[in-house]
């Protein structure tokens, strides 16, 4: 790896923030740099790197980030065309120039359903309620005074302001698909997450809507485009009507499966020219390959991504669907915990949450339920052991309080824990147990102090990701199915589609998968969650 003098001379690639280095770079006063993020999941990310602030590309044609000339008088135009370039949407029309756009069968205002669509394109209206497709939503809405500021990504010295607008989503007057001509297929990859049965049902509504009649279920996840003895499921309104009050995923998921060209024959064999992909960080570098091949194939295909993931961990988003859920419920088993431990003499309770790479879910549920002393994330480095290690300050509570609650995510303290180098079905790195390794080293500890305590264990995952949505999530995956139908019908493809400062968005698969979203221990939001502990560091 360049050292940081090495990366920044007259170039910088962005972003950074003020929070860890302090660099000199050509001509220009100081800049104080974010520390680049390694990835937390390797296999999702390419081994060569241009410089250390340069993102690691997670798939084939991942736009290269954005590096610019701060010396340029003209840089930040530069800069906002680089990133305009790197946010832009593919299109059906950029591999079919001549690909004809009809008026949308999506009618806003006339809602009475046609038969035969040949010819019978409703919606003349002057107002008509459809996204421009010059319309953007501003990806940073913070304007920084200062690289000092909590939070700060700065470009600049100045922290100078700088637009960075990303393509709204909606219904578009023109699309490119005509509904009786459109096998629509849906999957549902990963693991489970709250929400998967609504985004379903409304990816299906909303297709019938358009006029399409030809709508199918891949079962569990891509496995189902491979293996013979499973069929696909006819979607129909009246399939999927009652689904979101039940967890899960009506189609079934899977990790693993068949390579993307065997994918990609499938779907031709099936004639789907719509596809679907729920699912997280890998099931979109999938969704992506996927796009990419049949654009190589010359197949008129649009694919669709929305992103599942109950650890939040995607790049951009205010939020992916099923955190909300998980984080209320996660509270439950905190509440619990808190119950055992404030019950006992000397009560110790233990829960441990998802979030493999990110601490998302810990740190909300924490923030939230507000019982929780002491809250370990995958982001932030602590020590079990020594003057300053987290055993030290259990002593302290329980010393002081009587009892105490602590909330682990599930990639925590892995540099702890021995490697198995063991992997799952997709690649991803089988974790150590984490929850169950601080559990036995607090009843080790307290007996070698001689001081008895009565630890509770509590590990809440499945129970978590099983749940049906909650209300916020459940508005959540009903504008997102809606929005991704949108999106496929206006003829973009290897797009995803989230929430973006409260507005939805169409964005580049490759940028949001570029590497997983994780909690900033500079952050307000970490800041808060310590705030609320009150615990110290543990180093
Ligand atoms: N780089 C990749 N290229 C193509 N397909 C991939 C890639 N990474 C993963 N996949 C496929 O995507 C599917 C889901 O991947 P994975 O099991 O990692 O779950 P995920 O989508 O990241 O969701 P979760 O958040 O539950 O882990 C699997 O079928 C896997 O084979
Ligand atoms: O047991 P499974 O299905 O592999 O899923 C476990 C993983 O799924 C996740 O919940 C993400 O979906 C991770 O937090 C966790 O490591
Ligand atoms: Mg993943």
């Amino acid at each position: 790896m360049e050292t940081l003098s090495q990366a920044i001379t007259s170039c910088v690639s962005i972003p950074y923030s003020s929070s860890s280095f302090l660099v000199r770079s050509h001509g220009l006063s100081s800049l104080i740099l974010r520390k680049p993020r390694s990835p937390a999941n390797p296999s999702l990310t390419s081994s060569s790197r241009s410089s250390s602030f340069t993102r690691a590309s997670a798939v084939e044609h991942s736009k290269s980030s954005v590096s610019i000339d701060l010396s340029d008088p003209n840089w930040k135009t530069k800069y906002e065309r680089e990133f305009e370039q790197r946010f832009s949407i593919p299109h059906i029309t950029d591999v079919f120039p001549d690909a004809e756009a009809i008026r949308s069968t999506f009618c806003l205002k006339m809602r009475s359903p046609t038969e035969d669509f040949v010819g019978g394109y409703p919606s003349d209206e002057e107002w008509h309620g459809y996204i421009n497709n010059n319309d953007r939503v501003l990806l940073k809405v913070i304007s920084y005074s200062s690289p000092t500021s909590a939070g700060a990504e700065c470009i600049d010295s100045d922290c100078s302001w700088v637009e960075q607008w990303i393509h709204r989503a909606g219904p578009r007057e023109k699309i490119y698909f005509r509904p009786e001509q459109v096998k629509a297929a849906i999957i549902t990859c990963g693991g489970l997450c709250p929400g998967l049965n609504d985004v379903i049902r409304h990816i299906v509504i909303t297709l019938e809507i358009y006029g399409v009649k030809n709508i199918v279920g891949i079962p569990f996840g891509y496995k189902g485009f491979s293996d013979k003895d499973l069929t696909e499921m006819p979607l129909s309104r009246k399939v999927v009507q009652n689904i979101h009050l039940s967890g899960g995923s009506l189609l079934g998921v899977s990790r693993g499966g068949p390579s993307v060209s065997e994918i990609v024959d499938s779907m031709e064999e099936r004639g789907i020219n719509m596809l679907f992909v729920l699912g997280g960080n890998g099931t979109h570098a999938g969704a992506n390959a996927i796009h990419n091949e049949c654009r190589k194939r010359k197949m008129k295909v649009a694919v669709v991504g929305v992103p599942k993931t109950i650890d939040n961990d995607i790049l951009h988003m205010d939020k992916t669907f099923g955190f909300d859920t998980a984080v209320e419920e996660a509270q439950r088993a905190i509440n619990s915990a808190y119950i055992e431990a404030h019950s006992a003499y000397h009560g110790i309770g233990i829960v441990k949450l998802m979030g493999r790479n990110s601490g998302f879910i810990a740190m909300q549920a924490s923030l939230a339920s507000g019982q929780v002393d002491i809250c370990l994330i995958p982001e932030v480095p602590f020590n079990i052991h020594g003057p300053n290690g987290v055993l030290k300050h259990l002593k302290y509570l329980i010393e002081t309080k009587g009892s105490a609650v602590i909330c682990v995510a599930e990639g925590a303290g892995q540099n702890l824990l021995e490697k198995t180098n063991a992997k799952d079905a997709s690649g991803n790195t089988i974790l150590g147990d984490f929850g169950v390794h601080i559990q036995q080293e607090t009843k080790k500890y307290f007996k070698e102090v001689s001081i008895p305590v009565d630890v509770k264990y509590i590990d809440p995952t499945y129970m978590i990701r099983a749940v049906r949505a909650n209300a916020s999530d459940g508005i959540l995956c009903t504008v997102l199915g809606q929005n991704a139908v949108h999106g496929a019908f206006a003829g973009y493809s290897g797009i995803t589609v989230g929430i973006i400062n409260t507005h939805y968005a169409y964005l580049p698969i490759p940028e949001v998968i570029a590497y997983p979203k994780s909690v900033d221990p500079n952050s307000r939001m970490w800041h808060r969650c310590l705030t609320s502990t009150g615990q110290p560091d543990f180093i």
